[in-house]
């Protein structure tokens, strides 16, 4: 039995005999109990080895002991954070809640329902309201009774998001988020919004970059989300009717759409909050005293990768499981912390440099080789793969079968319109297109590299390596086959962080001022004997690049070696026709001309053709000195 001094003046009793501890709290005269678990039960990789403390768990609810004095053992994005220093852990994760703890609160719950007669009545109301849904599915109360809404988050398609903070009594246990999904009598759409949850759960582990899925219950809840009165009060009673509520981990940075084009971009700057207004303008002020007034905006290379790199970690384990994304867009990549501009654009370590992202909504996910349902539905169009757009204008169903299947690639392609917007804060197509009209300008889409990089260059972007746009180049194709795999994407990014420094966007800028191939010299940093060969990738771009610069390098050449020789080579054959005598030198003459012609673009054909010239004043010398 050993004795240990914890938080709040409490103490740790610790039986190792019995595999149990008791945490004994004199100022409030509580004990509280707890077992050690299996430690076969832990697959979690977040989970410390079965020795540590962090593995006793509450026989009764599954709430694990705080391991870290008021913090839990940091997982990866928590670890990410704590080194760049600009935040406290995520609110979600201040009490580390197992995966049964809101189903035991919720049976809890339940179990006090039914002998409490006024939910007893609440209960009836359901019921009488002659919903599809069984009465026993609803959890009256839940919500209400253990959850707070804070604000709305936004709205999507299905429903709206609200920020919550889960509550027992007057006790905070930790900040949500909390999808809520009017379902009413319609069972076609509660099977559409369930998928979300479905999906999640074939996850057997907690991932890093997919969104973490708390609990999910059904519940009779007003129809029209948040509705408060000019007090600030909220607006009961407009009408309630079955709701499917969706616990899911908080994401305090919001949307990557919002972070790229409020926080990186500055576009929209009426739209902010007035302190976030006061303070842009303080920095703005500050950045014309120090003249730097004409900052470049845009990402930087890290930060880009950091991005791309998260996003095809989360596809890399959908995939891995089977799932299609079919809806990955901006606004469904979820940031863990806030974008503080000016600590992530200092950041030393490239771990630091943009806050970790997950994949959220996962309600138009659909498992590899399902069918998907004709009803002329995709994600959003304008990231949406060319090869799964059902031709028309989405009204009218076809009897033909006239699309596609859902396939990976076509999450891959996704990927690459998600670079494009981060890159250029905007897409390639035209704001103002109807619906017809935009699935022709997806379907005619060739991503033109040369191009692309002329306009970031055009738009006074922070200089960025030119790799990013043959990652946008193979991702954007409209052939599905050259299209490369989540894993691929994610190698060679980790790859292109390994091999790039802090100095490397000073490098990059260095460069783009020189006009000549500024790509061939970071070609060579990833040749270099300690990286991987880019070969073992079948994202291989550059090596094609450097093929092709050879090539043309080698036309040129050929093309300007042609133009000196045809002049010699006519009057070569001016002189031999008017010579008299057909030396040895005149032969070799006329040959070493021909190959110089026909030989490759090497510095041996410049010498070939020097001696060519060389050889023919010879023999006009010969010629014309030759006595009578
Ligand atoms: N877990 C979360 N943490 C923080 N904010 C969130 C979370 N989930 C969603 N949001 C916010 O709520 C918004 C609405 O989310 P939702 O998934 O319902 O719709 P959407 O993806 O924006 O649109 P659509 O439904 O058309 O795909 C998101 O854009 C995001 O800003």
């Amino acid at each position: 039995m050993s004795l240990v001094p914890y938080r709040e003046e409490s103490l740790i009793l610790d039986d190792p005999t019995s595999q149990s501890l008791i945490i004994v709290n004199p100022t409030s005269g509580t004990l509280s109990y707890f077992r050690q678990i299996d430690p076969d039960h832990l697959n979690d990789r977040s989970r410390p080895p079965a020795t540590s403390i962090a593995t006793f768990i509450c026989p009764q609810c599954g709430t694990e002991i705080d391991a870290t004095n008021c913090r839990t053992i940091p997982n990866h994005s928590d670890h990410r954070r704590s080194r760049s220093g600009s935040e406290s852990i995520s609110s979600s994760s201040r009490i580390n809640l197992p995966g049964r703890y809101f189903q035991l609160l919720q049976k809890q719950h339940q179990h006090t329902n039914s002998i409490s007669l006024s939910d007893t009545l609440d209960h009836k109301e359901t019921s009488s309201s002659g919903f599809f849904i069984p009465p026993d599915l609803f959890i009256p109360g839940y919500f209400h009774k253990f959850f707070k809404t804070l604000s709305l988050l936004g709205n999507g398609a299905r429903g709206s998001v609200y920020k919550v903070v889960h509550k027992i009594g007057d006790t905070d246990l930790g900040v949500f988020a909390l999808k809520k999904i009017p379902i009413g009598n319609d069972m076609v759409w509660f099977q559409k919004c369930i998928r979300e949850v479905k999906a999640l759960s074939a996850l057997t582990h907690k991932s890093a970059n997919l969104i973490t899925y708390n609990h999910v219950w059904l519940e009779m809840d007003d129809s029209c989300g948040l509705v408060r009165t000019a007090d600030g009060t909220s607006e009961a009673g407009v009408g309630k009717i079955p709701c499917l509520f969706i616990l899911q981990q908080f994401c305090e940075g919001g949307n990557l759409e919002d972070c790229i084009l409020r926080d990186v971009f500055d576009k929209f700057p009426d739209l902010a909050p007035i302190d976030e207004r006061k303070q842009r303008f303080r920095m703005k002020r500050k950045e014309k005293m120090e003249h730097l007034g004409s900052r470049r905006v845009g990402l930087n290379t890290r930060q880009i990768i950091s991005i791309l790199r998260d996003i095809s970690r989360g596809l890399h384990e959908l995939h891995d499981i089977g799932l299609i994304h079919r809806d990955l867009k901006p606004s469904n990549c979820l940031l863990l912390q806030k974008f503080n501009k000016e600590a992530y654009n200092s950041a030393e370590d490239i771990e630091d440099c943009f806050p970790t992202i997950v994949i959220g909504d996962l309600g138009e996910s659909q498992m590899e080789g399902e069918s998907r349902t004709a009803t002329g539905a995709t994600g959003t169009l304008e990231f949406t793969a060319p090869e799964v757009i059902i031709p028309g204008s989405g009204g009218q169903k076809s009897l033909r079968k006239d699309y596609n299947e859902y396939t990976f690639s076509a999450d891959l392609y996704s990927l690459g319109m998600i670079c494009y917007f981060i890159v250029f804060a905007e897409l390639p197509f035209q704001t103002q297109l109807s619906i017809s009209e935009l699935k022709i300008n997806i379907k005619n889409f060739q991503f033109n590299k040369k191009e692309m990089i002329e306009k970031h260059k055009r738009l006074k972007l922070k200089p960025i390596d030119l790799k990013i746009f043959d990652i946008m180049e193979s991702l954007l194709s409209p052939n599905v086959a050259r299209r490369p795999r989540a894993k691929d994407v994610e190698k060679f990014l980790d790859q292109m962080l390994l091999s790039s420094t802090v100095d490397d966007d000073r490098i990059f800028e260095e460069r783009e001022e020189m006009t000549e191939a500024p790509q061939e010299s970071f070609v060579s940093i990833m040749d270099a004997d300690d990286c991987i060969p880019i070969s073992d990738y079948p994202l291989a771009l550059p090596q094609r690049e450097e093929k092709e610069n050879e090539h043309s390098r080698e036309t040129s050449n050929q093309q300007r070696s042609i133009k000196i020789m045809i002049p010699i080579f006519f009057l070569t054959a001016f002189i031999l026709n008017f010579s008299e005598s057909h030396t040895y030198l005149n032969y070799l003459t006329l040959f070493l001309i021909g190959f110089s012609i026909r030989g490759t673009a090497t510095d041996n054909h410049l010498i070939l053709s020097i001696l060519g010239i060389i050889f023919l004043f010879l023999i006009t010398g010969k010629i014309y000195l030759r006595p009578n």
